[in-house]
């Protein structure tokens, strides 16, 4: 009698890219019918710097049509940044990462230079993408919701500012950088009523006329070298201390932000819109065992 051979067709490996945005780094997945199951774990064992690929956060790039929390907006955008942090929570905003995600698009072939739309879960956002150079994003507006917080590392206390860019921020003016310590957890901040969800911490300093330089520990990740979101946060707060709303006098203004990883030009616009530009680079293109998901699934990769 013959033998029947039945072969078990391997699970495929799944494509993977590598970018960064001033150095804030990002495991990028497309997946355009979001056909991925992505719970957080899986998220977070790709984000481990040992263990996995290694980022800040991940970009799962799904069309918009394919994705429940995007669906509503697949009329304006086609493409949905489905942002998660290293430990595998899910964010409302990157502002690197929406330029990274942009990039990816023009590197896969997807779009050309110029003008695109992406939406993310604040929005729908503008993008301009050079052929080469730099990224411009519409970033929204910022909200200064009122009411006093304070922010503290190693007993030293600071005043901060409330800066929502879709997600929250937080951004203390100090007088060295070097007094935001390690960073290895969370900044404690008070009132704790102020951040239901967490929050991200920017550390400021001023280095010249609207120019300052920031550290930040991110929500869900850890000290990064760049936060675009919190850098913007940093522009419209540094503008108000300084005296400068362009709602008021009709004049936009612009800051340079230096972050560990490099640098972002943000101006707020009269109607409060928040410009950001900034680099945006491709690093490396792969591809992920299914056996080791598998095994991070099963708590043991
Ligand atoms: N790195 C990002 C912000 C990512 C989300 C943030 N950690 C949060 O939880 O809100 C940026 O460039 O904006």
């Amino acid at each position: 009698m013959d033998r029947v051979t039945t072969a078990l067709a391997a699970p495929a490996p799944i494509a993977f890219l590598k970018g960064h945005g001033t150095e804030n780094d990002f495991v990028i997945v497309p997946d355009p019918d979001n056909a991925l199951d992505l719970p957080p774990a899986v998220v977070a064992g790709l984000c481990d710097r040992r263990a996995g690929i290694g980022g800040d956060g991940l970009l799962h790039v799904v069309r918009c049509a394919a994705h429940p929390d995007a669906r509503a907006m697949a009329g304006e955008a086609e493409w949905f940044m489905d942002y998660r942090n290293a430990d595998g929570s899910v964010a409302e905003m990157c502002g690197n990462g929406v330029r990274v995600f942009a990039r990816y698009l023009q590197h896969a072939g997807t779009v050309g230079s110029g003008d695109l739309a992406v939406a993310t879960r604040d929005g729908v956002k503008h993008v301009h993408l050079d052929k080469n150079g730099d990224v411009t994003v519409s970033m929204g507006r910022a909200v200064l919701p009122a009411g006093d917080v304070t922010v503290s590392v190693d007993g030293r206390q600071w005043p901060a500012t409330h800066v929502n860019m879709g997600n929250p921020h937080a951004v203390a003016f100090v007088e060295d950088l070097a007094h935001a310590g390690t960073l290895h957890d969370p900044p404690p901040f008070s009132p704790a009523s102020a951040y239901p969800h967490g929050v991200n911490v920017e550390f400021v300093v001023d280095r010249g006329p609207r120019h300052v330089a920031m550290r930040v520990h991110e929500r869900g990740a850890a000290e990064t070298r760049s936060c675009g979101t919190g850098a913007c946060a940093v522009a419209v707060a540094a503008a108000r201390r300084d005296g400068a709303d362009p709602a008021v006098t009709g004049a936009p203004v612009t800051y340079t932000v230096d972050v560990l990883g490099g640098r972002l030009v943000i101006t707020e616009r009269p109607d409060g819109s928040v410009e950001m530009t900034g680099p945006a680079v491709i690093v490396a293109e792969g591809q992920i065992d299914p056996s080791w998901i598998e095994g991070v699934q099963n708590g043991h990769a």
